[in-house]
């Protein structure tokens, strides 16, 4: 494992309106690793993912990409962070609906400005390494939501990401498909070496991390998985 960690939260305050999400939570996510955060409803996980991925601004302490601190970049280099360095799973509803499957993948390489051709070659790459190379022509209207939820995890790791933010990726899926979510995700990111922030309220799901992190109220209480 590398010695400087790839992305860091320190004391990371975040408050919407009265309601305090994040409370000093610090964080420090390793190049290659899947950290799970668990912890109860409303305790914080989303927010402090959010701060992480450079959605969401801190009130106070910092977010650090390598040497850079997320704050001090522009909104125009931040955005180039999250569709160039960052790939993001999320429940529900991530897909086009208008476009189809195959095209979803492709958007993140078309907006980067690849070449249509060579981002529908890299798109049904990646839909044949989640195993779902059949419904490349189908609009996500037209696939069951395990399918759905793998055309997600390909359009996430097209751009080949230096870290993936996985919010509930399974949340809405049965525990058979969720599985096999789970299982190309983790071997897919073992292949690119992508580290995972992954949201999950469930321990079978946190178990796929290498690291289990719990939110309660706002901070980070940490313990080792035995691998
Ligand atoms: N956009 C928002 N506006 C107002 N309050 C918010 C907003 N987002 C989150 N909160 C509040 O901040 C706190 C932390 O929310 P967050 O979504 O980070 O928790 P969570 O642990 O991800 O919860 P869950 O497991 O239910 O998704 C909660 O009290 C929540 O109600």
């Amino acid at each position: 494992m590398a010695d400087q960690p790839l992305l860091a939260a320190d004391d990371v305050h975040l408050s919407f309106g009265e309601t305090r999400a994040l409370q000093g939570a610090s964080l420090q996510v390793y190049a290659g690793e899947i950290v799970a955060l668990m912890g109860p409803s409303g305790s914080g996980k989303s927010s402090l993912l959010h701060c992480l991925a450079g959605i969401l601004a801190p009130d106070a302490g910092s977010v650090r990409y390598g040497d850079r601190d997320l704050a001090q970049m522009t909104d125009s280099c931040r955005s180039a962070l999250r569709r160039g360095e960052f790939g993001f799973v999320f429940q529900f509803g991530q897909l086009v609906p208008e476009l189809t499957c195959a095209e979803n993948v492709a958007l993140p390489l078309r907006l980067a400005g690849t070449r249509r051709r060579e981002a529908h070659r890299k798109a049904a790459v990646w839909l044949e390494r989640l195993e779902v190379a059949d419904v490349a022509g189908k609009r996500p209207g037209q696939v069951s939501g395990g399918q759905g939820q793998r055309v997600a995890v390909a359009r996430a790791l097209v751009t080949r990401p230096k870290v993936i933010f996985a919010d509930e990726p399974t949340g809405a899926l049965d525990s058979l498909n969720g599985e096999l979510v789970l299982k190309l995700l983790v071997s897919a990111v073992r292949e690119t070496g992508a580290a995972v922030v992954l949201v999950t309220h469930e321990v079978r799901v946190a178990a796929y991390g290498d690291r289990e992190v719990v939110v309660r109220d706002g901070r980070i209480r940490e313990r080792e998985l035995a691998r």
